[in-house]
Order: structure tokens, then sequence, then C-alpha cells
């Protein structure tokens, strides 16, 4: 058994002592009770002289893994895990390093101005398992630090700062912006308590420059994120809380999901994208939001398909008037809906928290909803304050094509770009199209077959929009003779009564 080992058992071992000891006192007579246990007290300081202190990963009931705790999770796997024997290892960058950390129980010695500290991680887990608490979240890892007594002021006072000074660092150093998804509930909703977001590394190589869109609205939005980056303080002055929301709309493909990657790569923020269907109610959505950190995006993609957050105001209000008059409806009402939905996370459930709970974690997050059918929102999650920005994502302009062309072909100019500046204006493509058509498909193509085309391309959209154009009047036309064929029908039929034989066989 090593010095060290001995010494953190020799702890428990204490603490053991003392806890028969008080069992026994009440069987001394008080004196000379307090007599054994200053003497004991003596000698545990002389055997046992050290000061130990736990960082616990959670604190209290918080869903917050606690800072102190990852920081010196953090500091110790840069300093120490060429020492510790058991180690857990995180691959990061597509495997091309390794970042180690201590395993549960396992323990290491730090050194600072010639004291030495002993670190070991350790976990409690729960005595009394019921049959709820398989779950592993209920295990509480913690950090112990151990020093000599006599050390106590450098170790509480300068050490310890040290420590978290270090692991700052290194988490700004080595910070790798992660793209975060949730896990779908599961039903009894406890069990991902503290596994709600799995992420992966961010590394999506979108960003303004290779955004294809017109120059100045580009410039609009690049101003706009970076004065919300910089205003801190501003926020604070006028009682808001540091977040924006900004709402992309336009036809598929048209790069919303790409301009959000550019937002987090600009920002050098996380992304959260939040899947609604996945969220089982209010209360786990809430959980969520809590869970995210600082520095970050939090998407909902086609907030539209996600949810029926459409209508159900004004469903709710129909609901409402029936519901009174029979509370046995109402149940099985409630309970046929609870069936019909995945989610039970309702529109003013994300109104509050979009509103209200924010403002406690109160650091920059921007909040990101993408839609194709913006005129299907409801309004209320729409206006300015809680969707401050909207942004309009459309069909590929001139001025965006530019910016592909030199992105995927490298040419600023060609003889062929006026003829494609006047078939964009004559057709809806979007850049996605336009980049598939850009892009060489073999080593024969070169940027002027590839300005053909997509020439081509847009021609063929072109000729296929007349033809829907005439077929979609052609419909209309028939609908529209069928409208008065019937019409003149009913008066046909109307004026039988009155009308003889005669006229009959004038229509055979
Ligand atoms: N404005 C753009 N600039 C550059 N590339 C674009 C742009 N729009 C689309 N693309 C290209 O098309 C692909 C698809 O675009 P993206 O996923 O951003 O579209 P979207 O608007 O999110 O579509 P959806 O509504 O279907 O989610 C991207 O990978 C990108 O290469
Ligand atoms: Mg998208």
């Amino acid at each position: 058994m090593t010095g060290d080992h001995y010494m953190t058992q020799l702890g428990s071992a204490m603490a053991g002592i003392m806890f028969v000891w008080a069992i026994f006192r009440q069987w001394f007579p008080q004196e000379l009770g307090e007599q054994i246990e200053k003497y004991f007290h003596k000698l545990v300081s002389y055997v046992y002289p050290y000061l130990q202190i736990t960082f616990h990963e959670y604190q209290g009931d918080g869903f917050e893994r606690s800072k102190a705790y990852v920081t010196i999770e953090r500091y110790l796997s840069a300093n120490s895990s060429n020492r510790a024997k058991r180690l857990k290892a995180n691959v990061i960058k597509d495997c091309q390093s390794v970042v180690l950390s201590m395993d549960d129980y396992e323990e290491v010695t730090d050194e600072f101005k010639g004291i030495k500290i002993w670190w070991t991680s350790s976990k409690t887990i729960p005595q009394q398992r019921s049959i709820f608490s398989y779950r592993d979240d209920d295990e509480r890892r913690y950090y112990k630090l151990t020093c000599h007594r006599k050390n106590r002021d450098i170790i509480t006072k300068v050490y310890l700062r040290h420590v978290f000074d270090e692991g700052e660092a290194i988490a700004v150093k080595t910070r790798q912006r992660k793209l975060y998804t949730n896990n779908k509930s599961e039903s009894g909703g406890w069990r991902s308590k503290r596994t709600m977001w799995s992420h992966i590394i961010f590394e999506h190589p979108s960003t303004f420059d290779t955004l294809a869109m017109d120059p100045k609205k580009k410039k609009d939005i690049l101003n706009d994120l970076r004065t919300f980056s910089r205003s801190k303080d501003y926020y604070k002055k006028v009682g808001k809380s540091w977040k924006r929301g900004y709402l992309l709309y336009g036809p598929p493909g048209t790069g919303k999901s790409s301009m959000i990657a550019a937002m987090a790569n600009l920002l050098e923020y996380d992304i959260y994208d939040l899947e609604l269907t996945s969220v089982k109610d209010n209360t786990d959505l809430r959980k969520l939001l809590i869970d995210t950190s600082s520095k970050s995006i939090i998407v909902i993609e086609d907030i539209d398909c996600s949810l029926d957050l459409t209508g159900q105001r004004k469903e709710k209000k129909e609901d409402d008037k029936g519901e009174e008059k029979d509370p046995i409806a109402k149940k099985a009402k409630k309970e046929k809906d609870n069936d019909n939905k995945g989610s039970e996370v309702t529109l003013s459930g994300l109104l509050n928290f979009i509103d209200g709970l924010w403002s406690a974690c109160g650091s920059e997050r921007l909040i990101v909803f993408t839609t194709n059918y913006i005129e299907k929102l409801d309004p209320a999650l729409i206006r300015r304050g809680r969707m401050d920005k909207h942004i309009e994502l459309s069909y590929c302009c001139f001025e965006a094509f530019k910016v592909l062309a030199k992105n995927y072909l490298d040419l600023e100019s060609h003889e062929l770009f006026a003829t494609i500046s006047r078939l964009l204006e004559e057709t809806n493509m979007t850049p996605a199209d336009v980049a598939e058509n850009l892009m060489p498909k073999s080593d024969e193509e070169n940027a002027e077959s590839c300005l053909n085309n997509l020439i081509k391309s847009l021609e063929d959209a072109k000729e296929e929009a007349r033809l829907k154009a005439v077929e979609e009047a052609r419909i209309k036309a028939e609908e529209e003779a069928g409208e008065k064929s019937e019409e003149n029908g009913e008066k046909v039929e109307e004026s039988e009564g009155k009308i003889g034989d005669g006229e009959e066989k004038d229509d055979i």
C-alpha cells in the first residue's frame, strides 16, 4: 500500500471511529466524555493532519453541472493524466487527439509551491436503491482534495484560484464547438435527467463568405450579429436578457441551415438543435433549455412542422366553451389529445420560456427558428421581441450567383454571366440547385461547361415553369367553365318546370 493511499484510507477510518464513539459516548460521564473527545481530536490531528475538500458534480438538485467540478476536471486532465493509472478517454477532432480524465476511484497527486496535494475522483451511490433508481444519474461524482492542514490558507486561497484559472484557460484553448441534439424524452421521464443532450463536434464549413445572398442583406445580418455579441453591457443597461431571436424563412434549399452554421462559425458559438417532437412536455423543454451553455445558438428547425403550434390557441378557446359544461368530456378529450400528440409542448410553454426563464441564465444565446412557410406561424410567436429579426432567404439572384461562381469555380466574371443574369431574373432557382449545377462532376468539366450546365438547367426550369403555368391556367379555365355550366345546368333545371317539351327537343 502506498503512503498516499494509506493517507486517504486513514481518513475514512477516522470517520468510522468518530461514528462509533458517538454511539458509546452516552455511557460515559459528561466530563470524561469531553476529555476523551479532546484527546481523540488531538490524536487525530497528530496521525491524520489533513484537510479534505470535496467538489460535487451536481449541487443540490441542480440540473447544471457544477462549474468548479468541470474546471477541476479540465485542470486535472491536463496536469495529471500521465500519472493516473486508469483514465477515461474522450476522443476529439476525428480521432486526432484524445483528452484523458481520471476514472472513478482514481487518485493523482499535484504539487504547488512545494506542497503536495492529493486529488481523488469518486462517486456516491445511493444506499437505498428503490426500483426507480436503477438509473445511473443517481450516482453523484465528486473530486476530493486532500492536503496537509498546515497549508490550509495557501491551498484554499492561492492553489484553488490557480486550479480554476488554469482550468478556464485550458477550456478557452481547447474549446471545440459542439452540435448538440436532444435525446428523445423517455417515458417515466427521469432517466434522461442529465443526459438530455448528446453532442458531436461541430465542424460545418459554411461561413458568411460562402453564403450566397444579396450582399446588402448579408452585411446587415453580419452587423446585427456582431453588435449583439458585443452588447453585454447594453442589454444589462436596458434591462433585457442577453438573447436575440432570429426567424429564417424561405423555400427549401435557400440556405437557412447553412446560415445557422455560418452564424455559429462567425461568433464561435455552440449549436443546440432542438427537435421539438422528441420533447415530452413543457417541463422537459425547460430542463433542456436550462442545460444549454452560454455562447450558443438554439435552433428549432421547421417550426411549422415540429408542432401544431399554429392553431393551438384558437382550438383551446373553442374547447374551453364545451369543457366548462361537462367535466367528464373534458377529461376524455384531454386523454385523447395526449394520445394523439407525441409531444405536449405547447405554444404557450415555448413562449413563456422564451420570454421569462432565460433572463435567469443571463448569458449570450441566440434563438433561431426556421420555417418554409412564414404565413403558417402564430403571430404571437414571431412578433418582435421574441423573434427580433426576420430574415428571408429566397431564390438565387444574380448577386448570390456571383458568390457561388467565385466559390465553386473561382470565377469573378465571364461572358456567360449576362445570359445567366437574365435567366435568373426570369426563373426561380434555389441557391442549392445553382450550386449543384456549378459543381464539376468529372475531370473533363471546366468552368465554362459548368456555366453552360447551369444555363441549360435554368432554361429547362423556365420551360417547366411555363408549361406548369399553362397547365394551371387550363385547369383553372376548365374549373371556371365547369362552374359556369353547373350554374347554367341549375338554371336549366330551374327553368325546366316552366318551359315546355319543345325546348328540350332543341337541346337534343
Ligand atoms: N444561400 C446559399 N449559399 C450557399 N450555398 C447554399 C445556399 N443555399 C443553399 N446552399 C447549398 O445547398 C445546400 C442545402 O442548403 P440548406 O440546407 O442550407 O437549405 P435550407 O434552406 O436549410 O433547406 P431546408 O428548408 O430544406 O432545410 C447547402 O449544403 C449548400 O451547399
Ligand atoms: Mg435546413
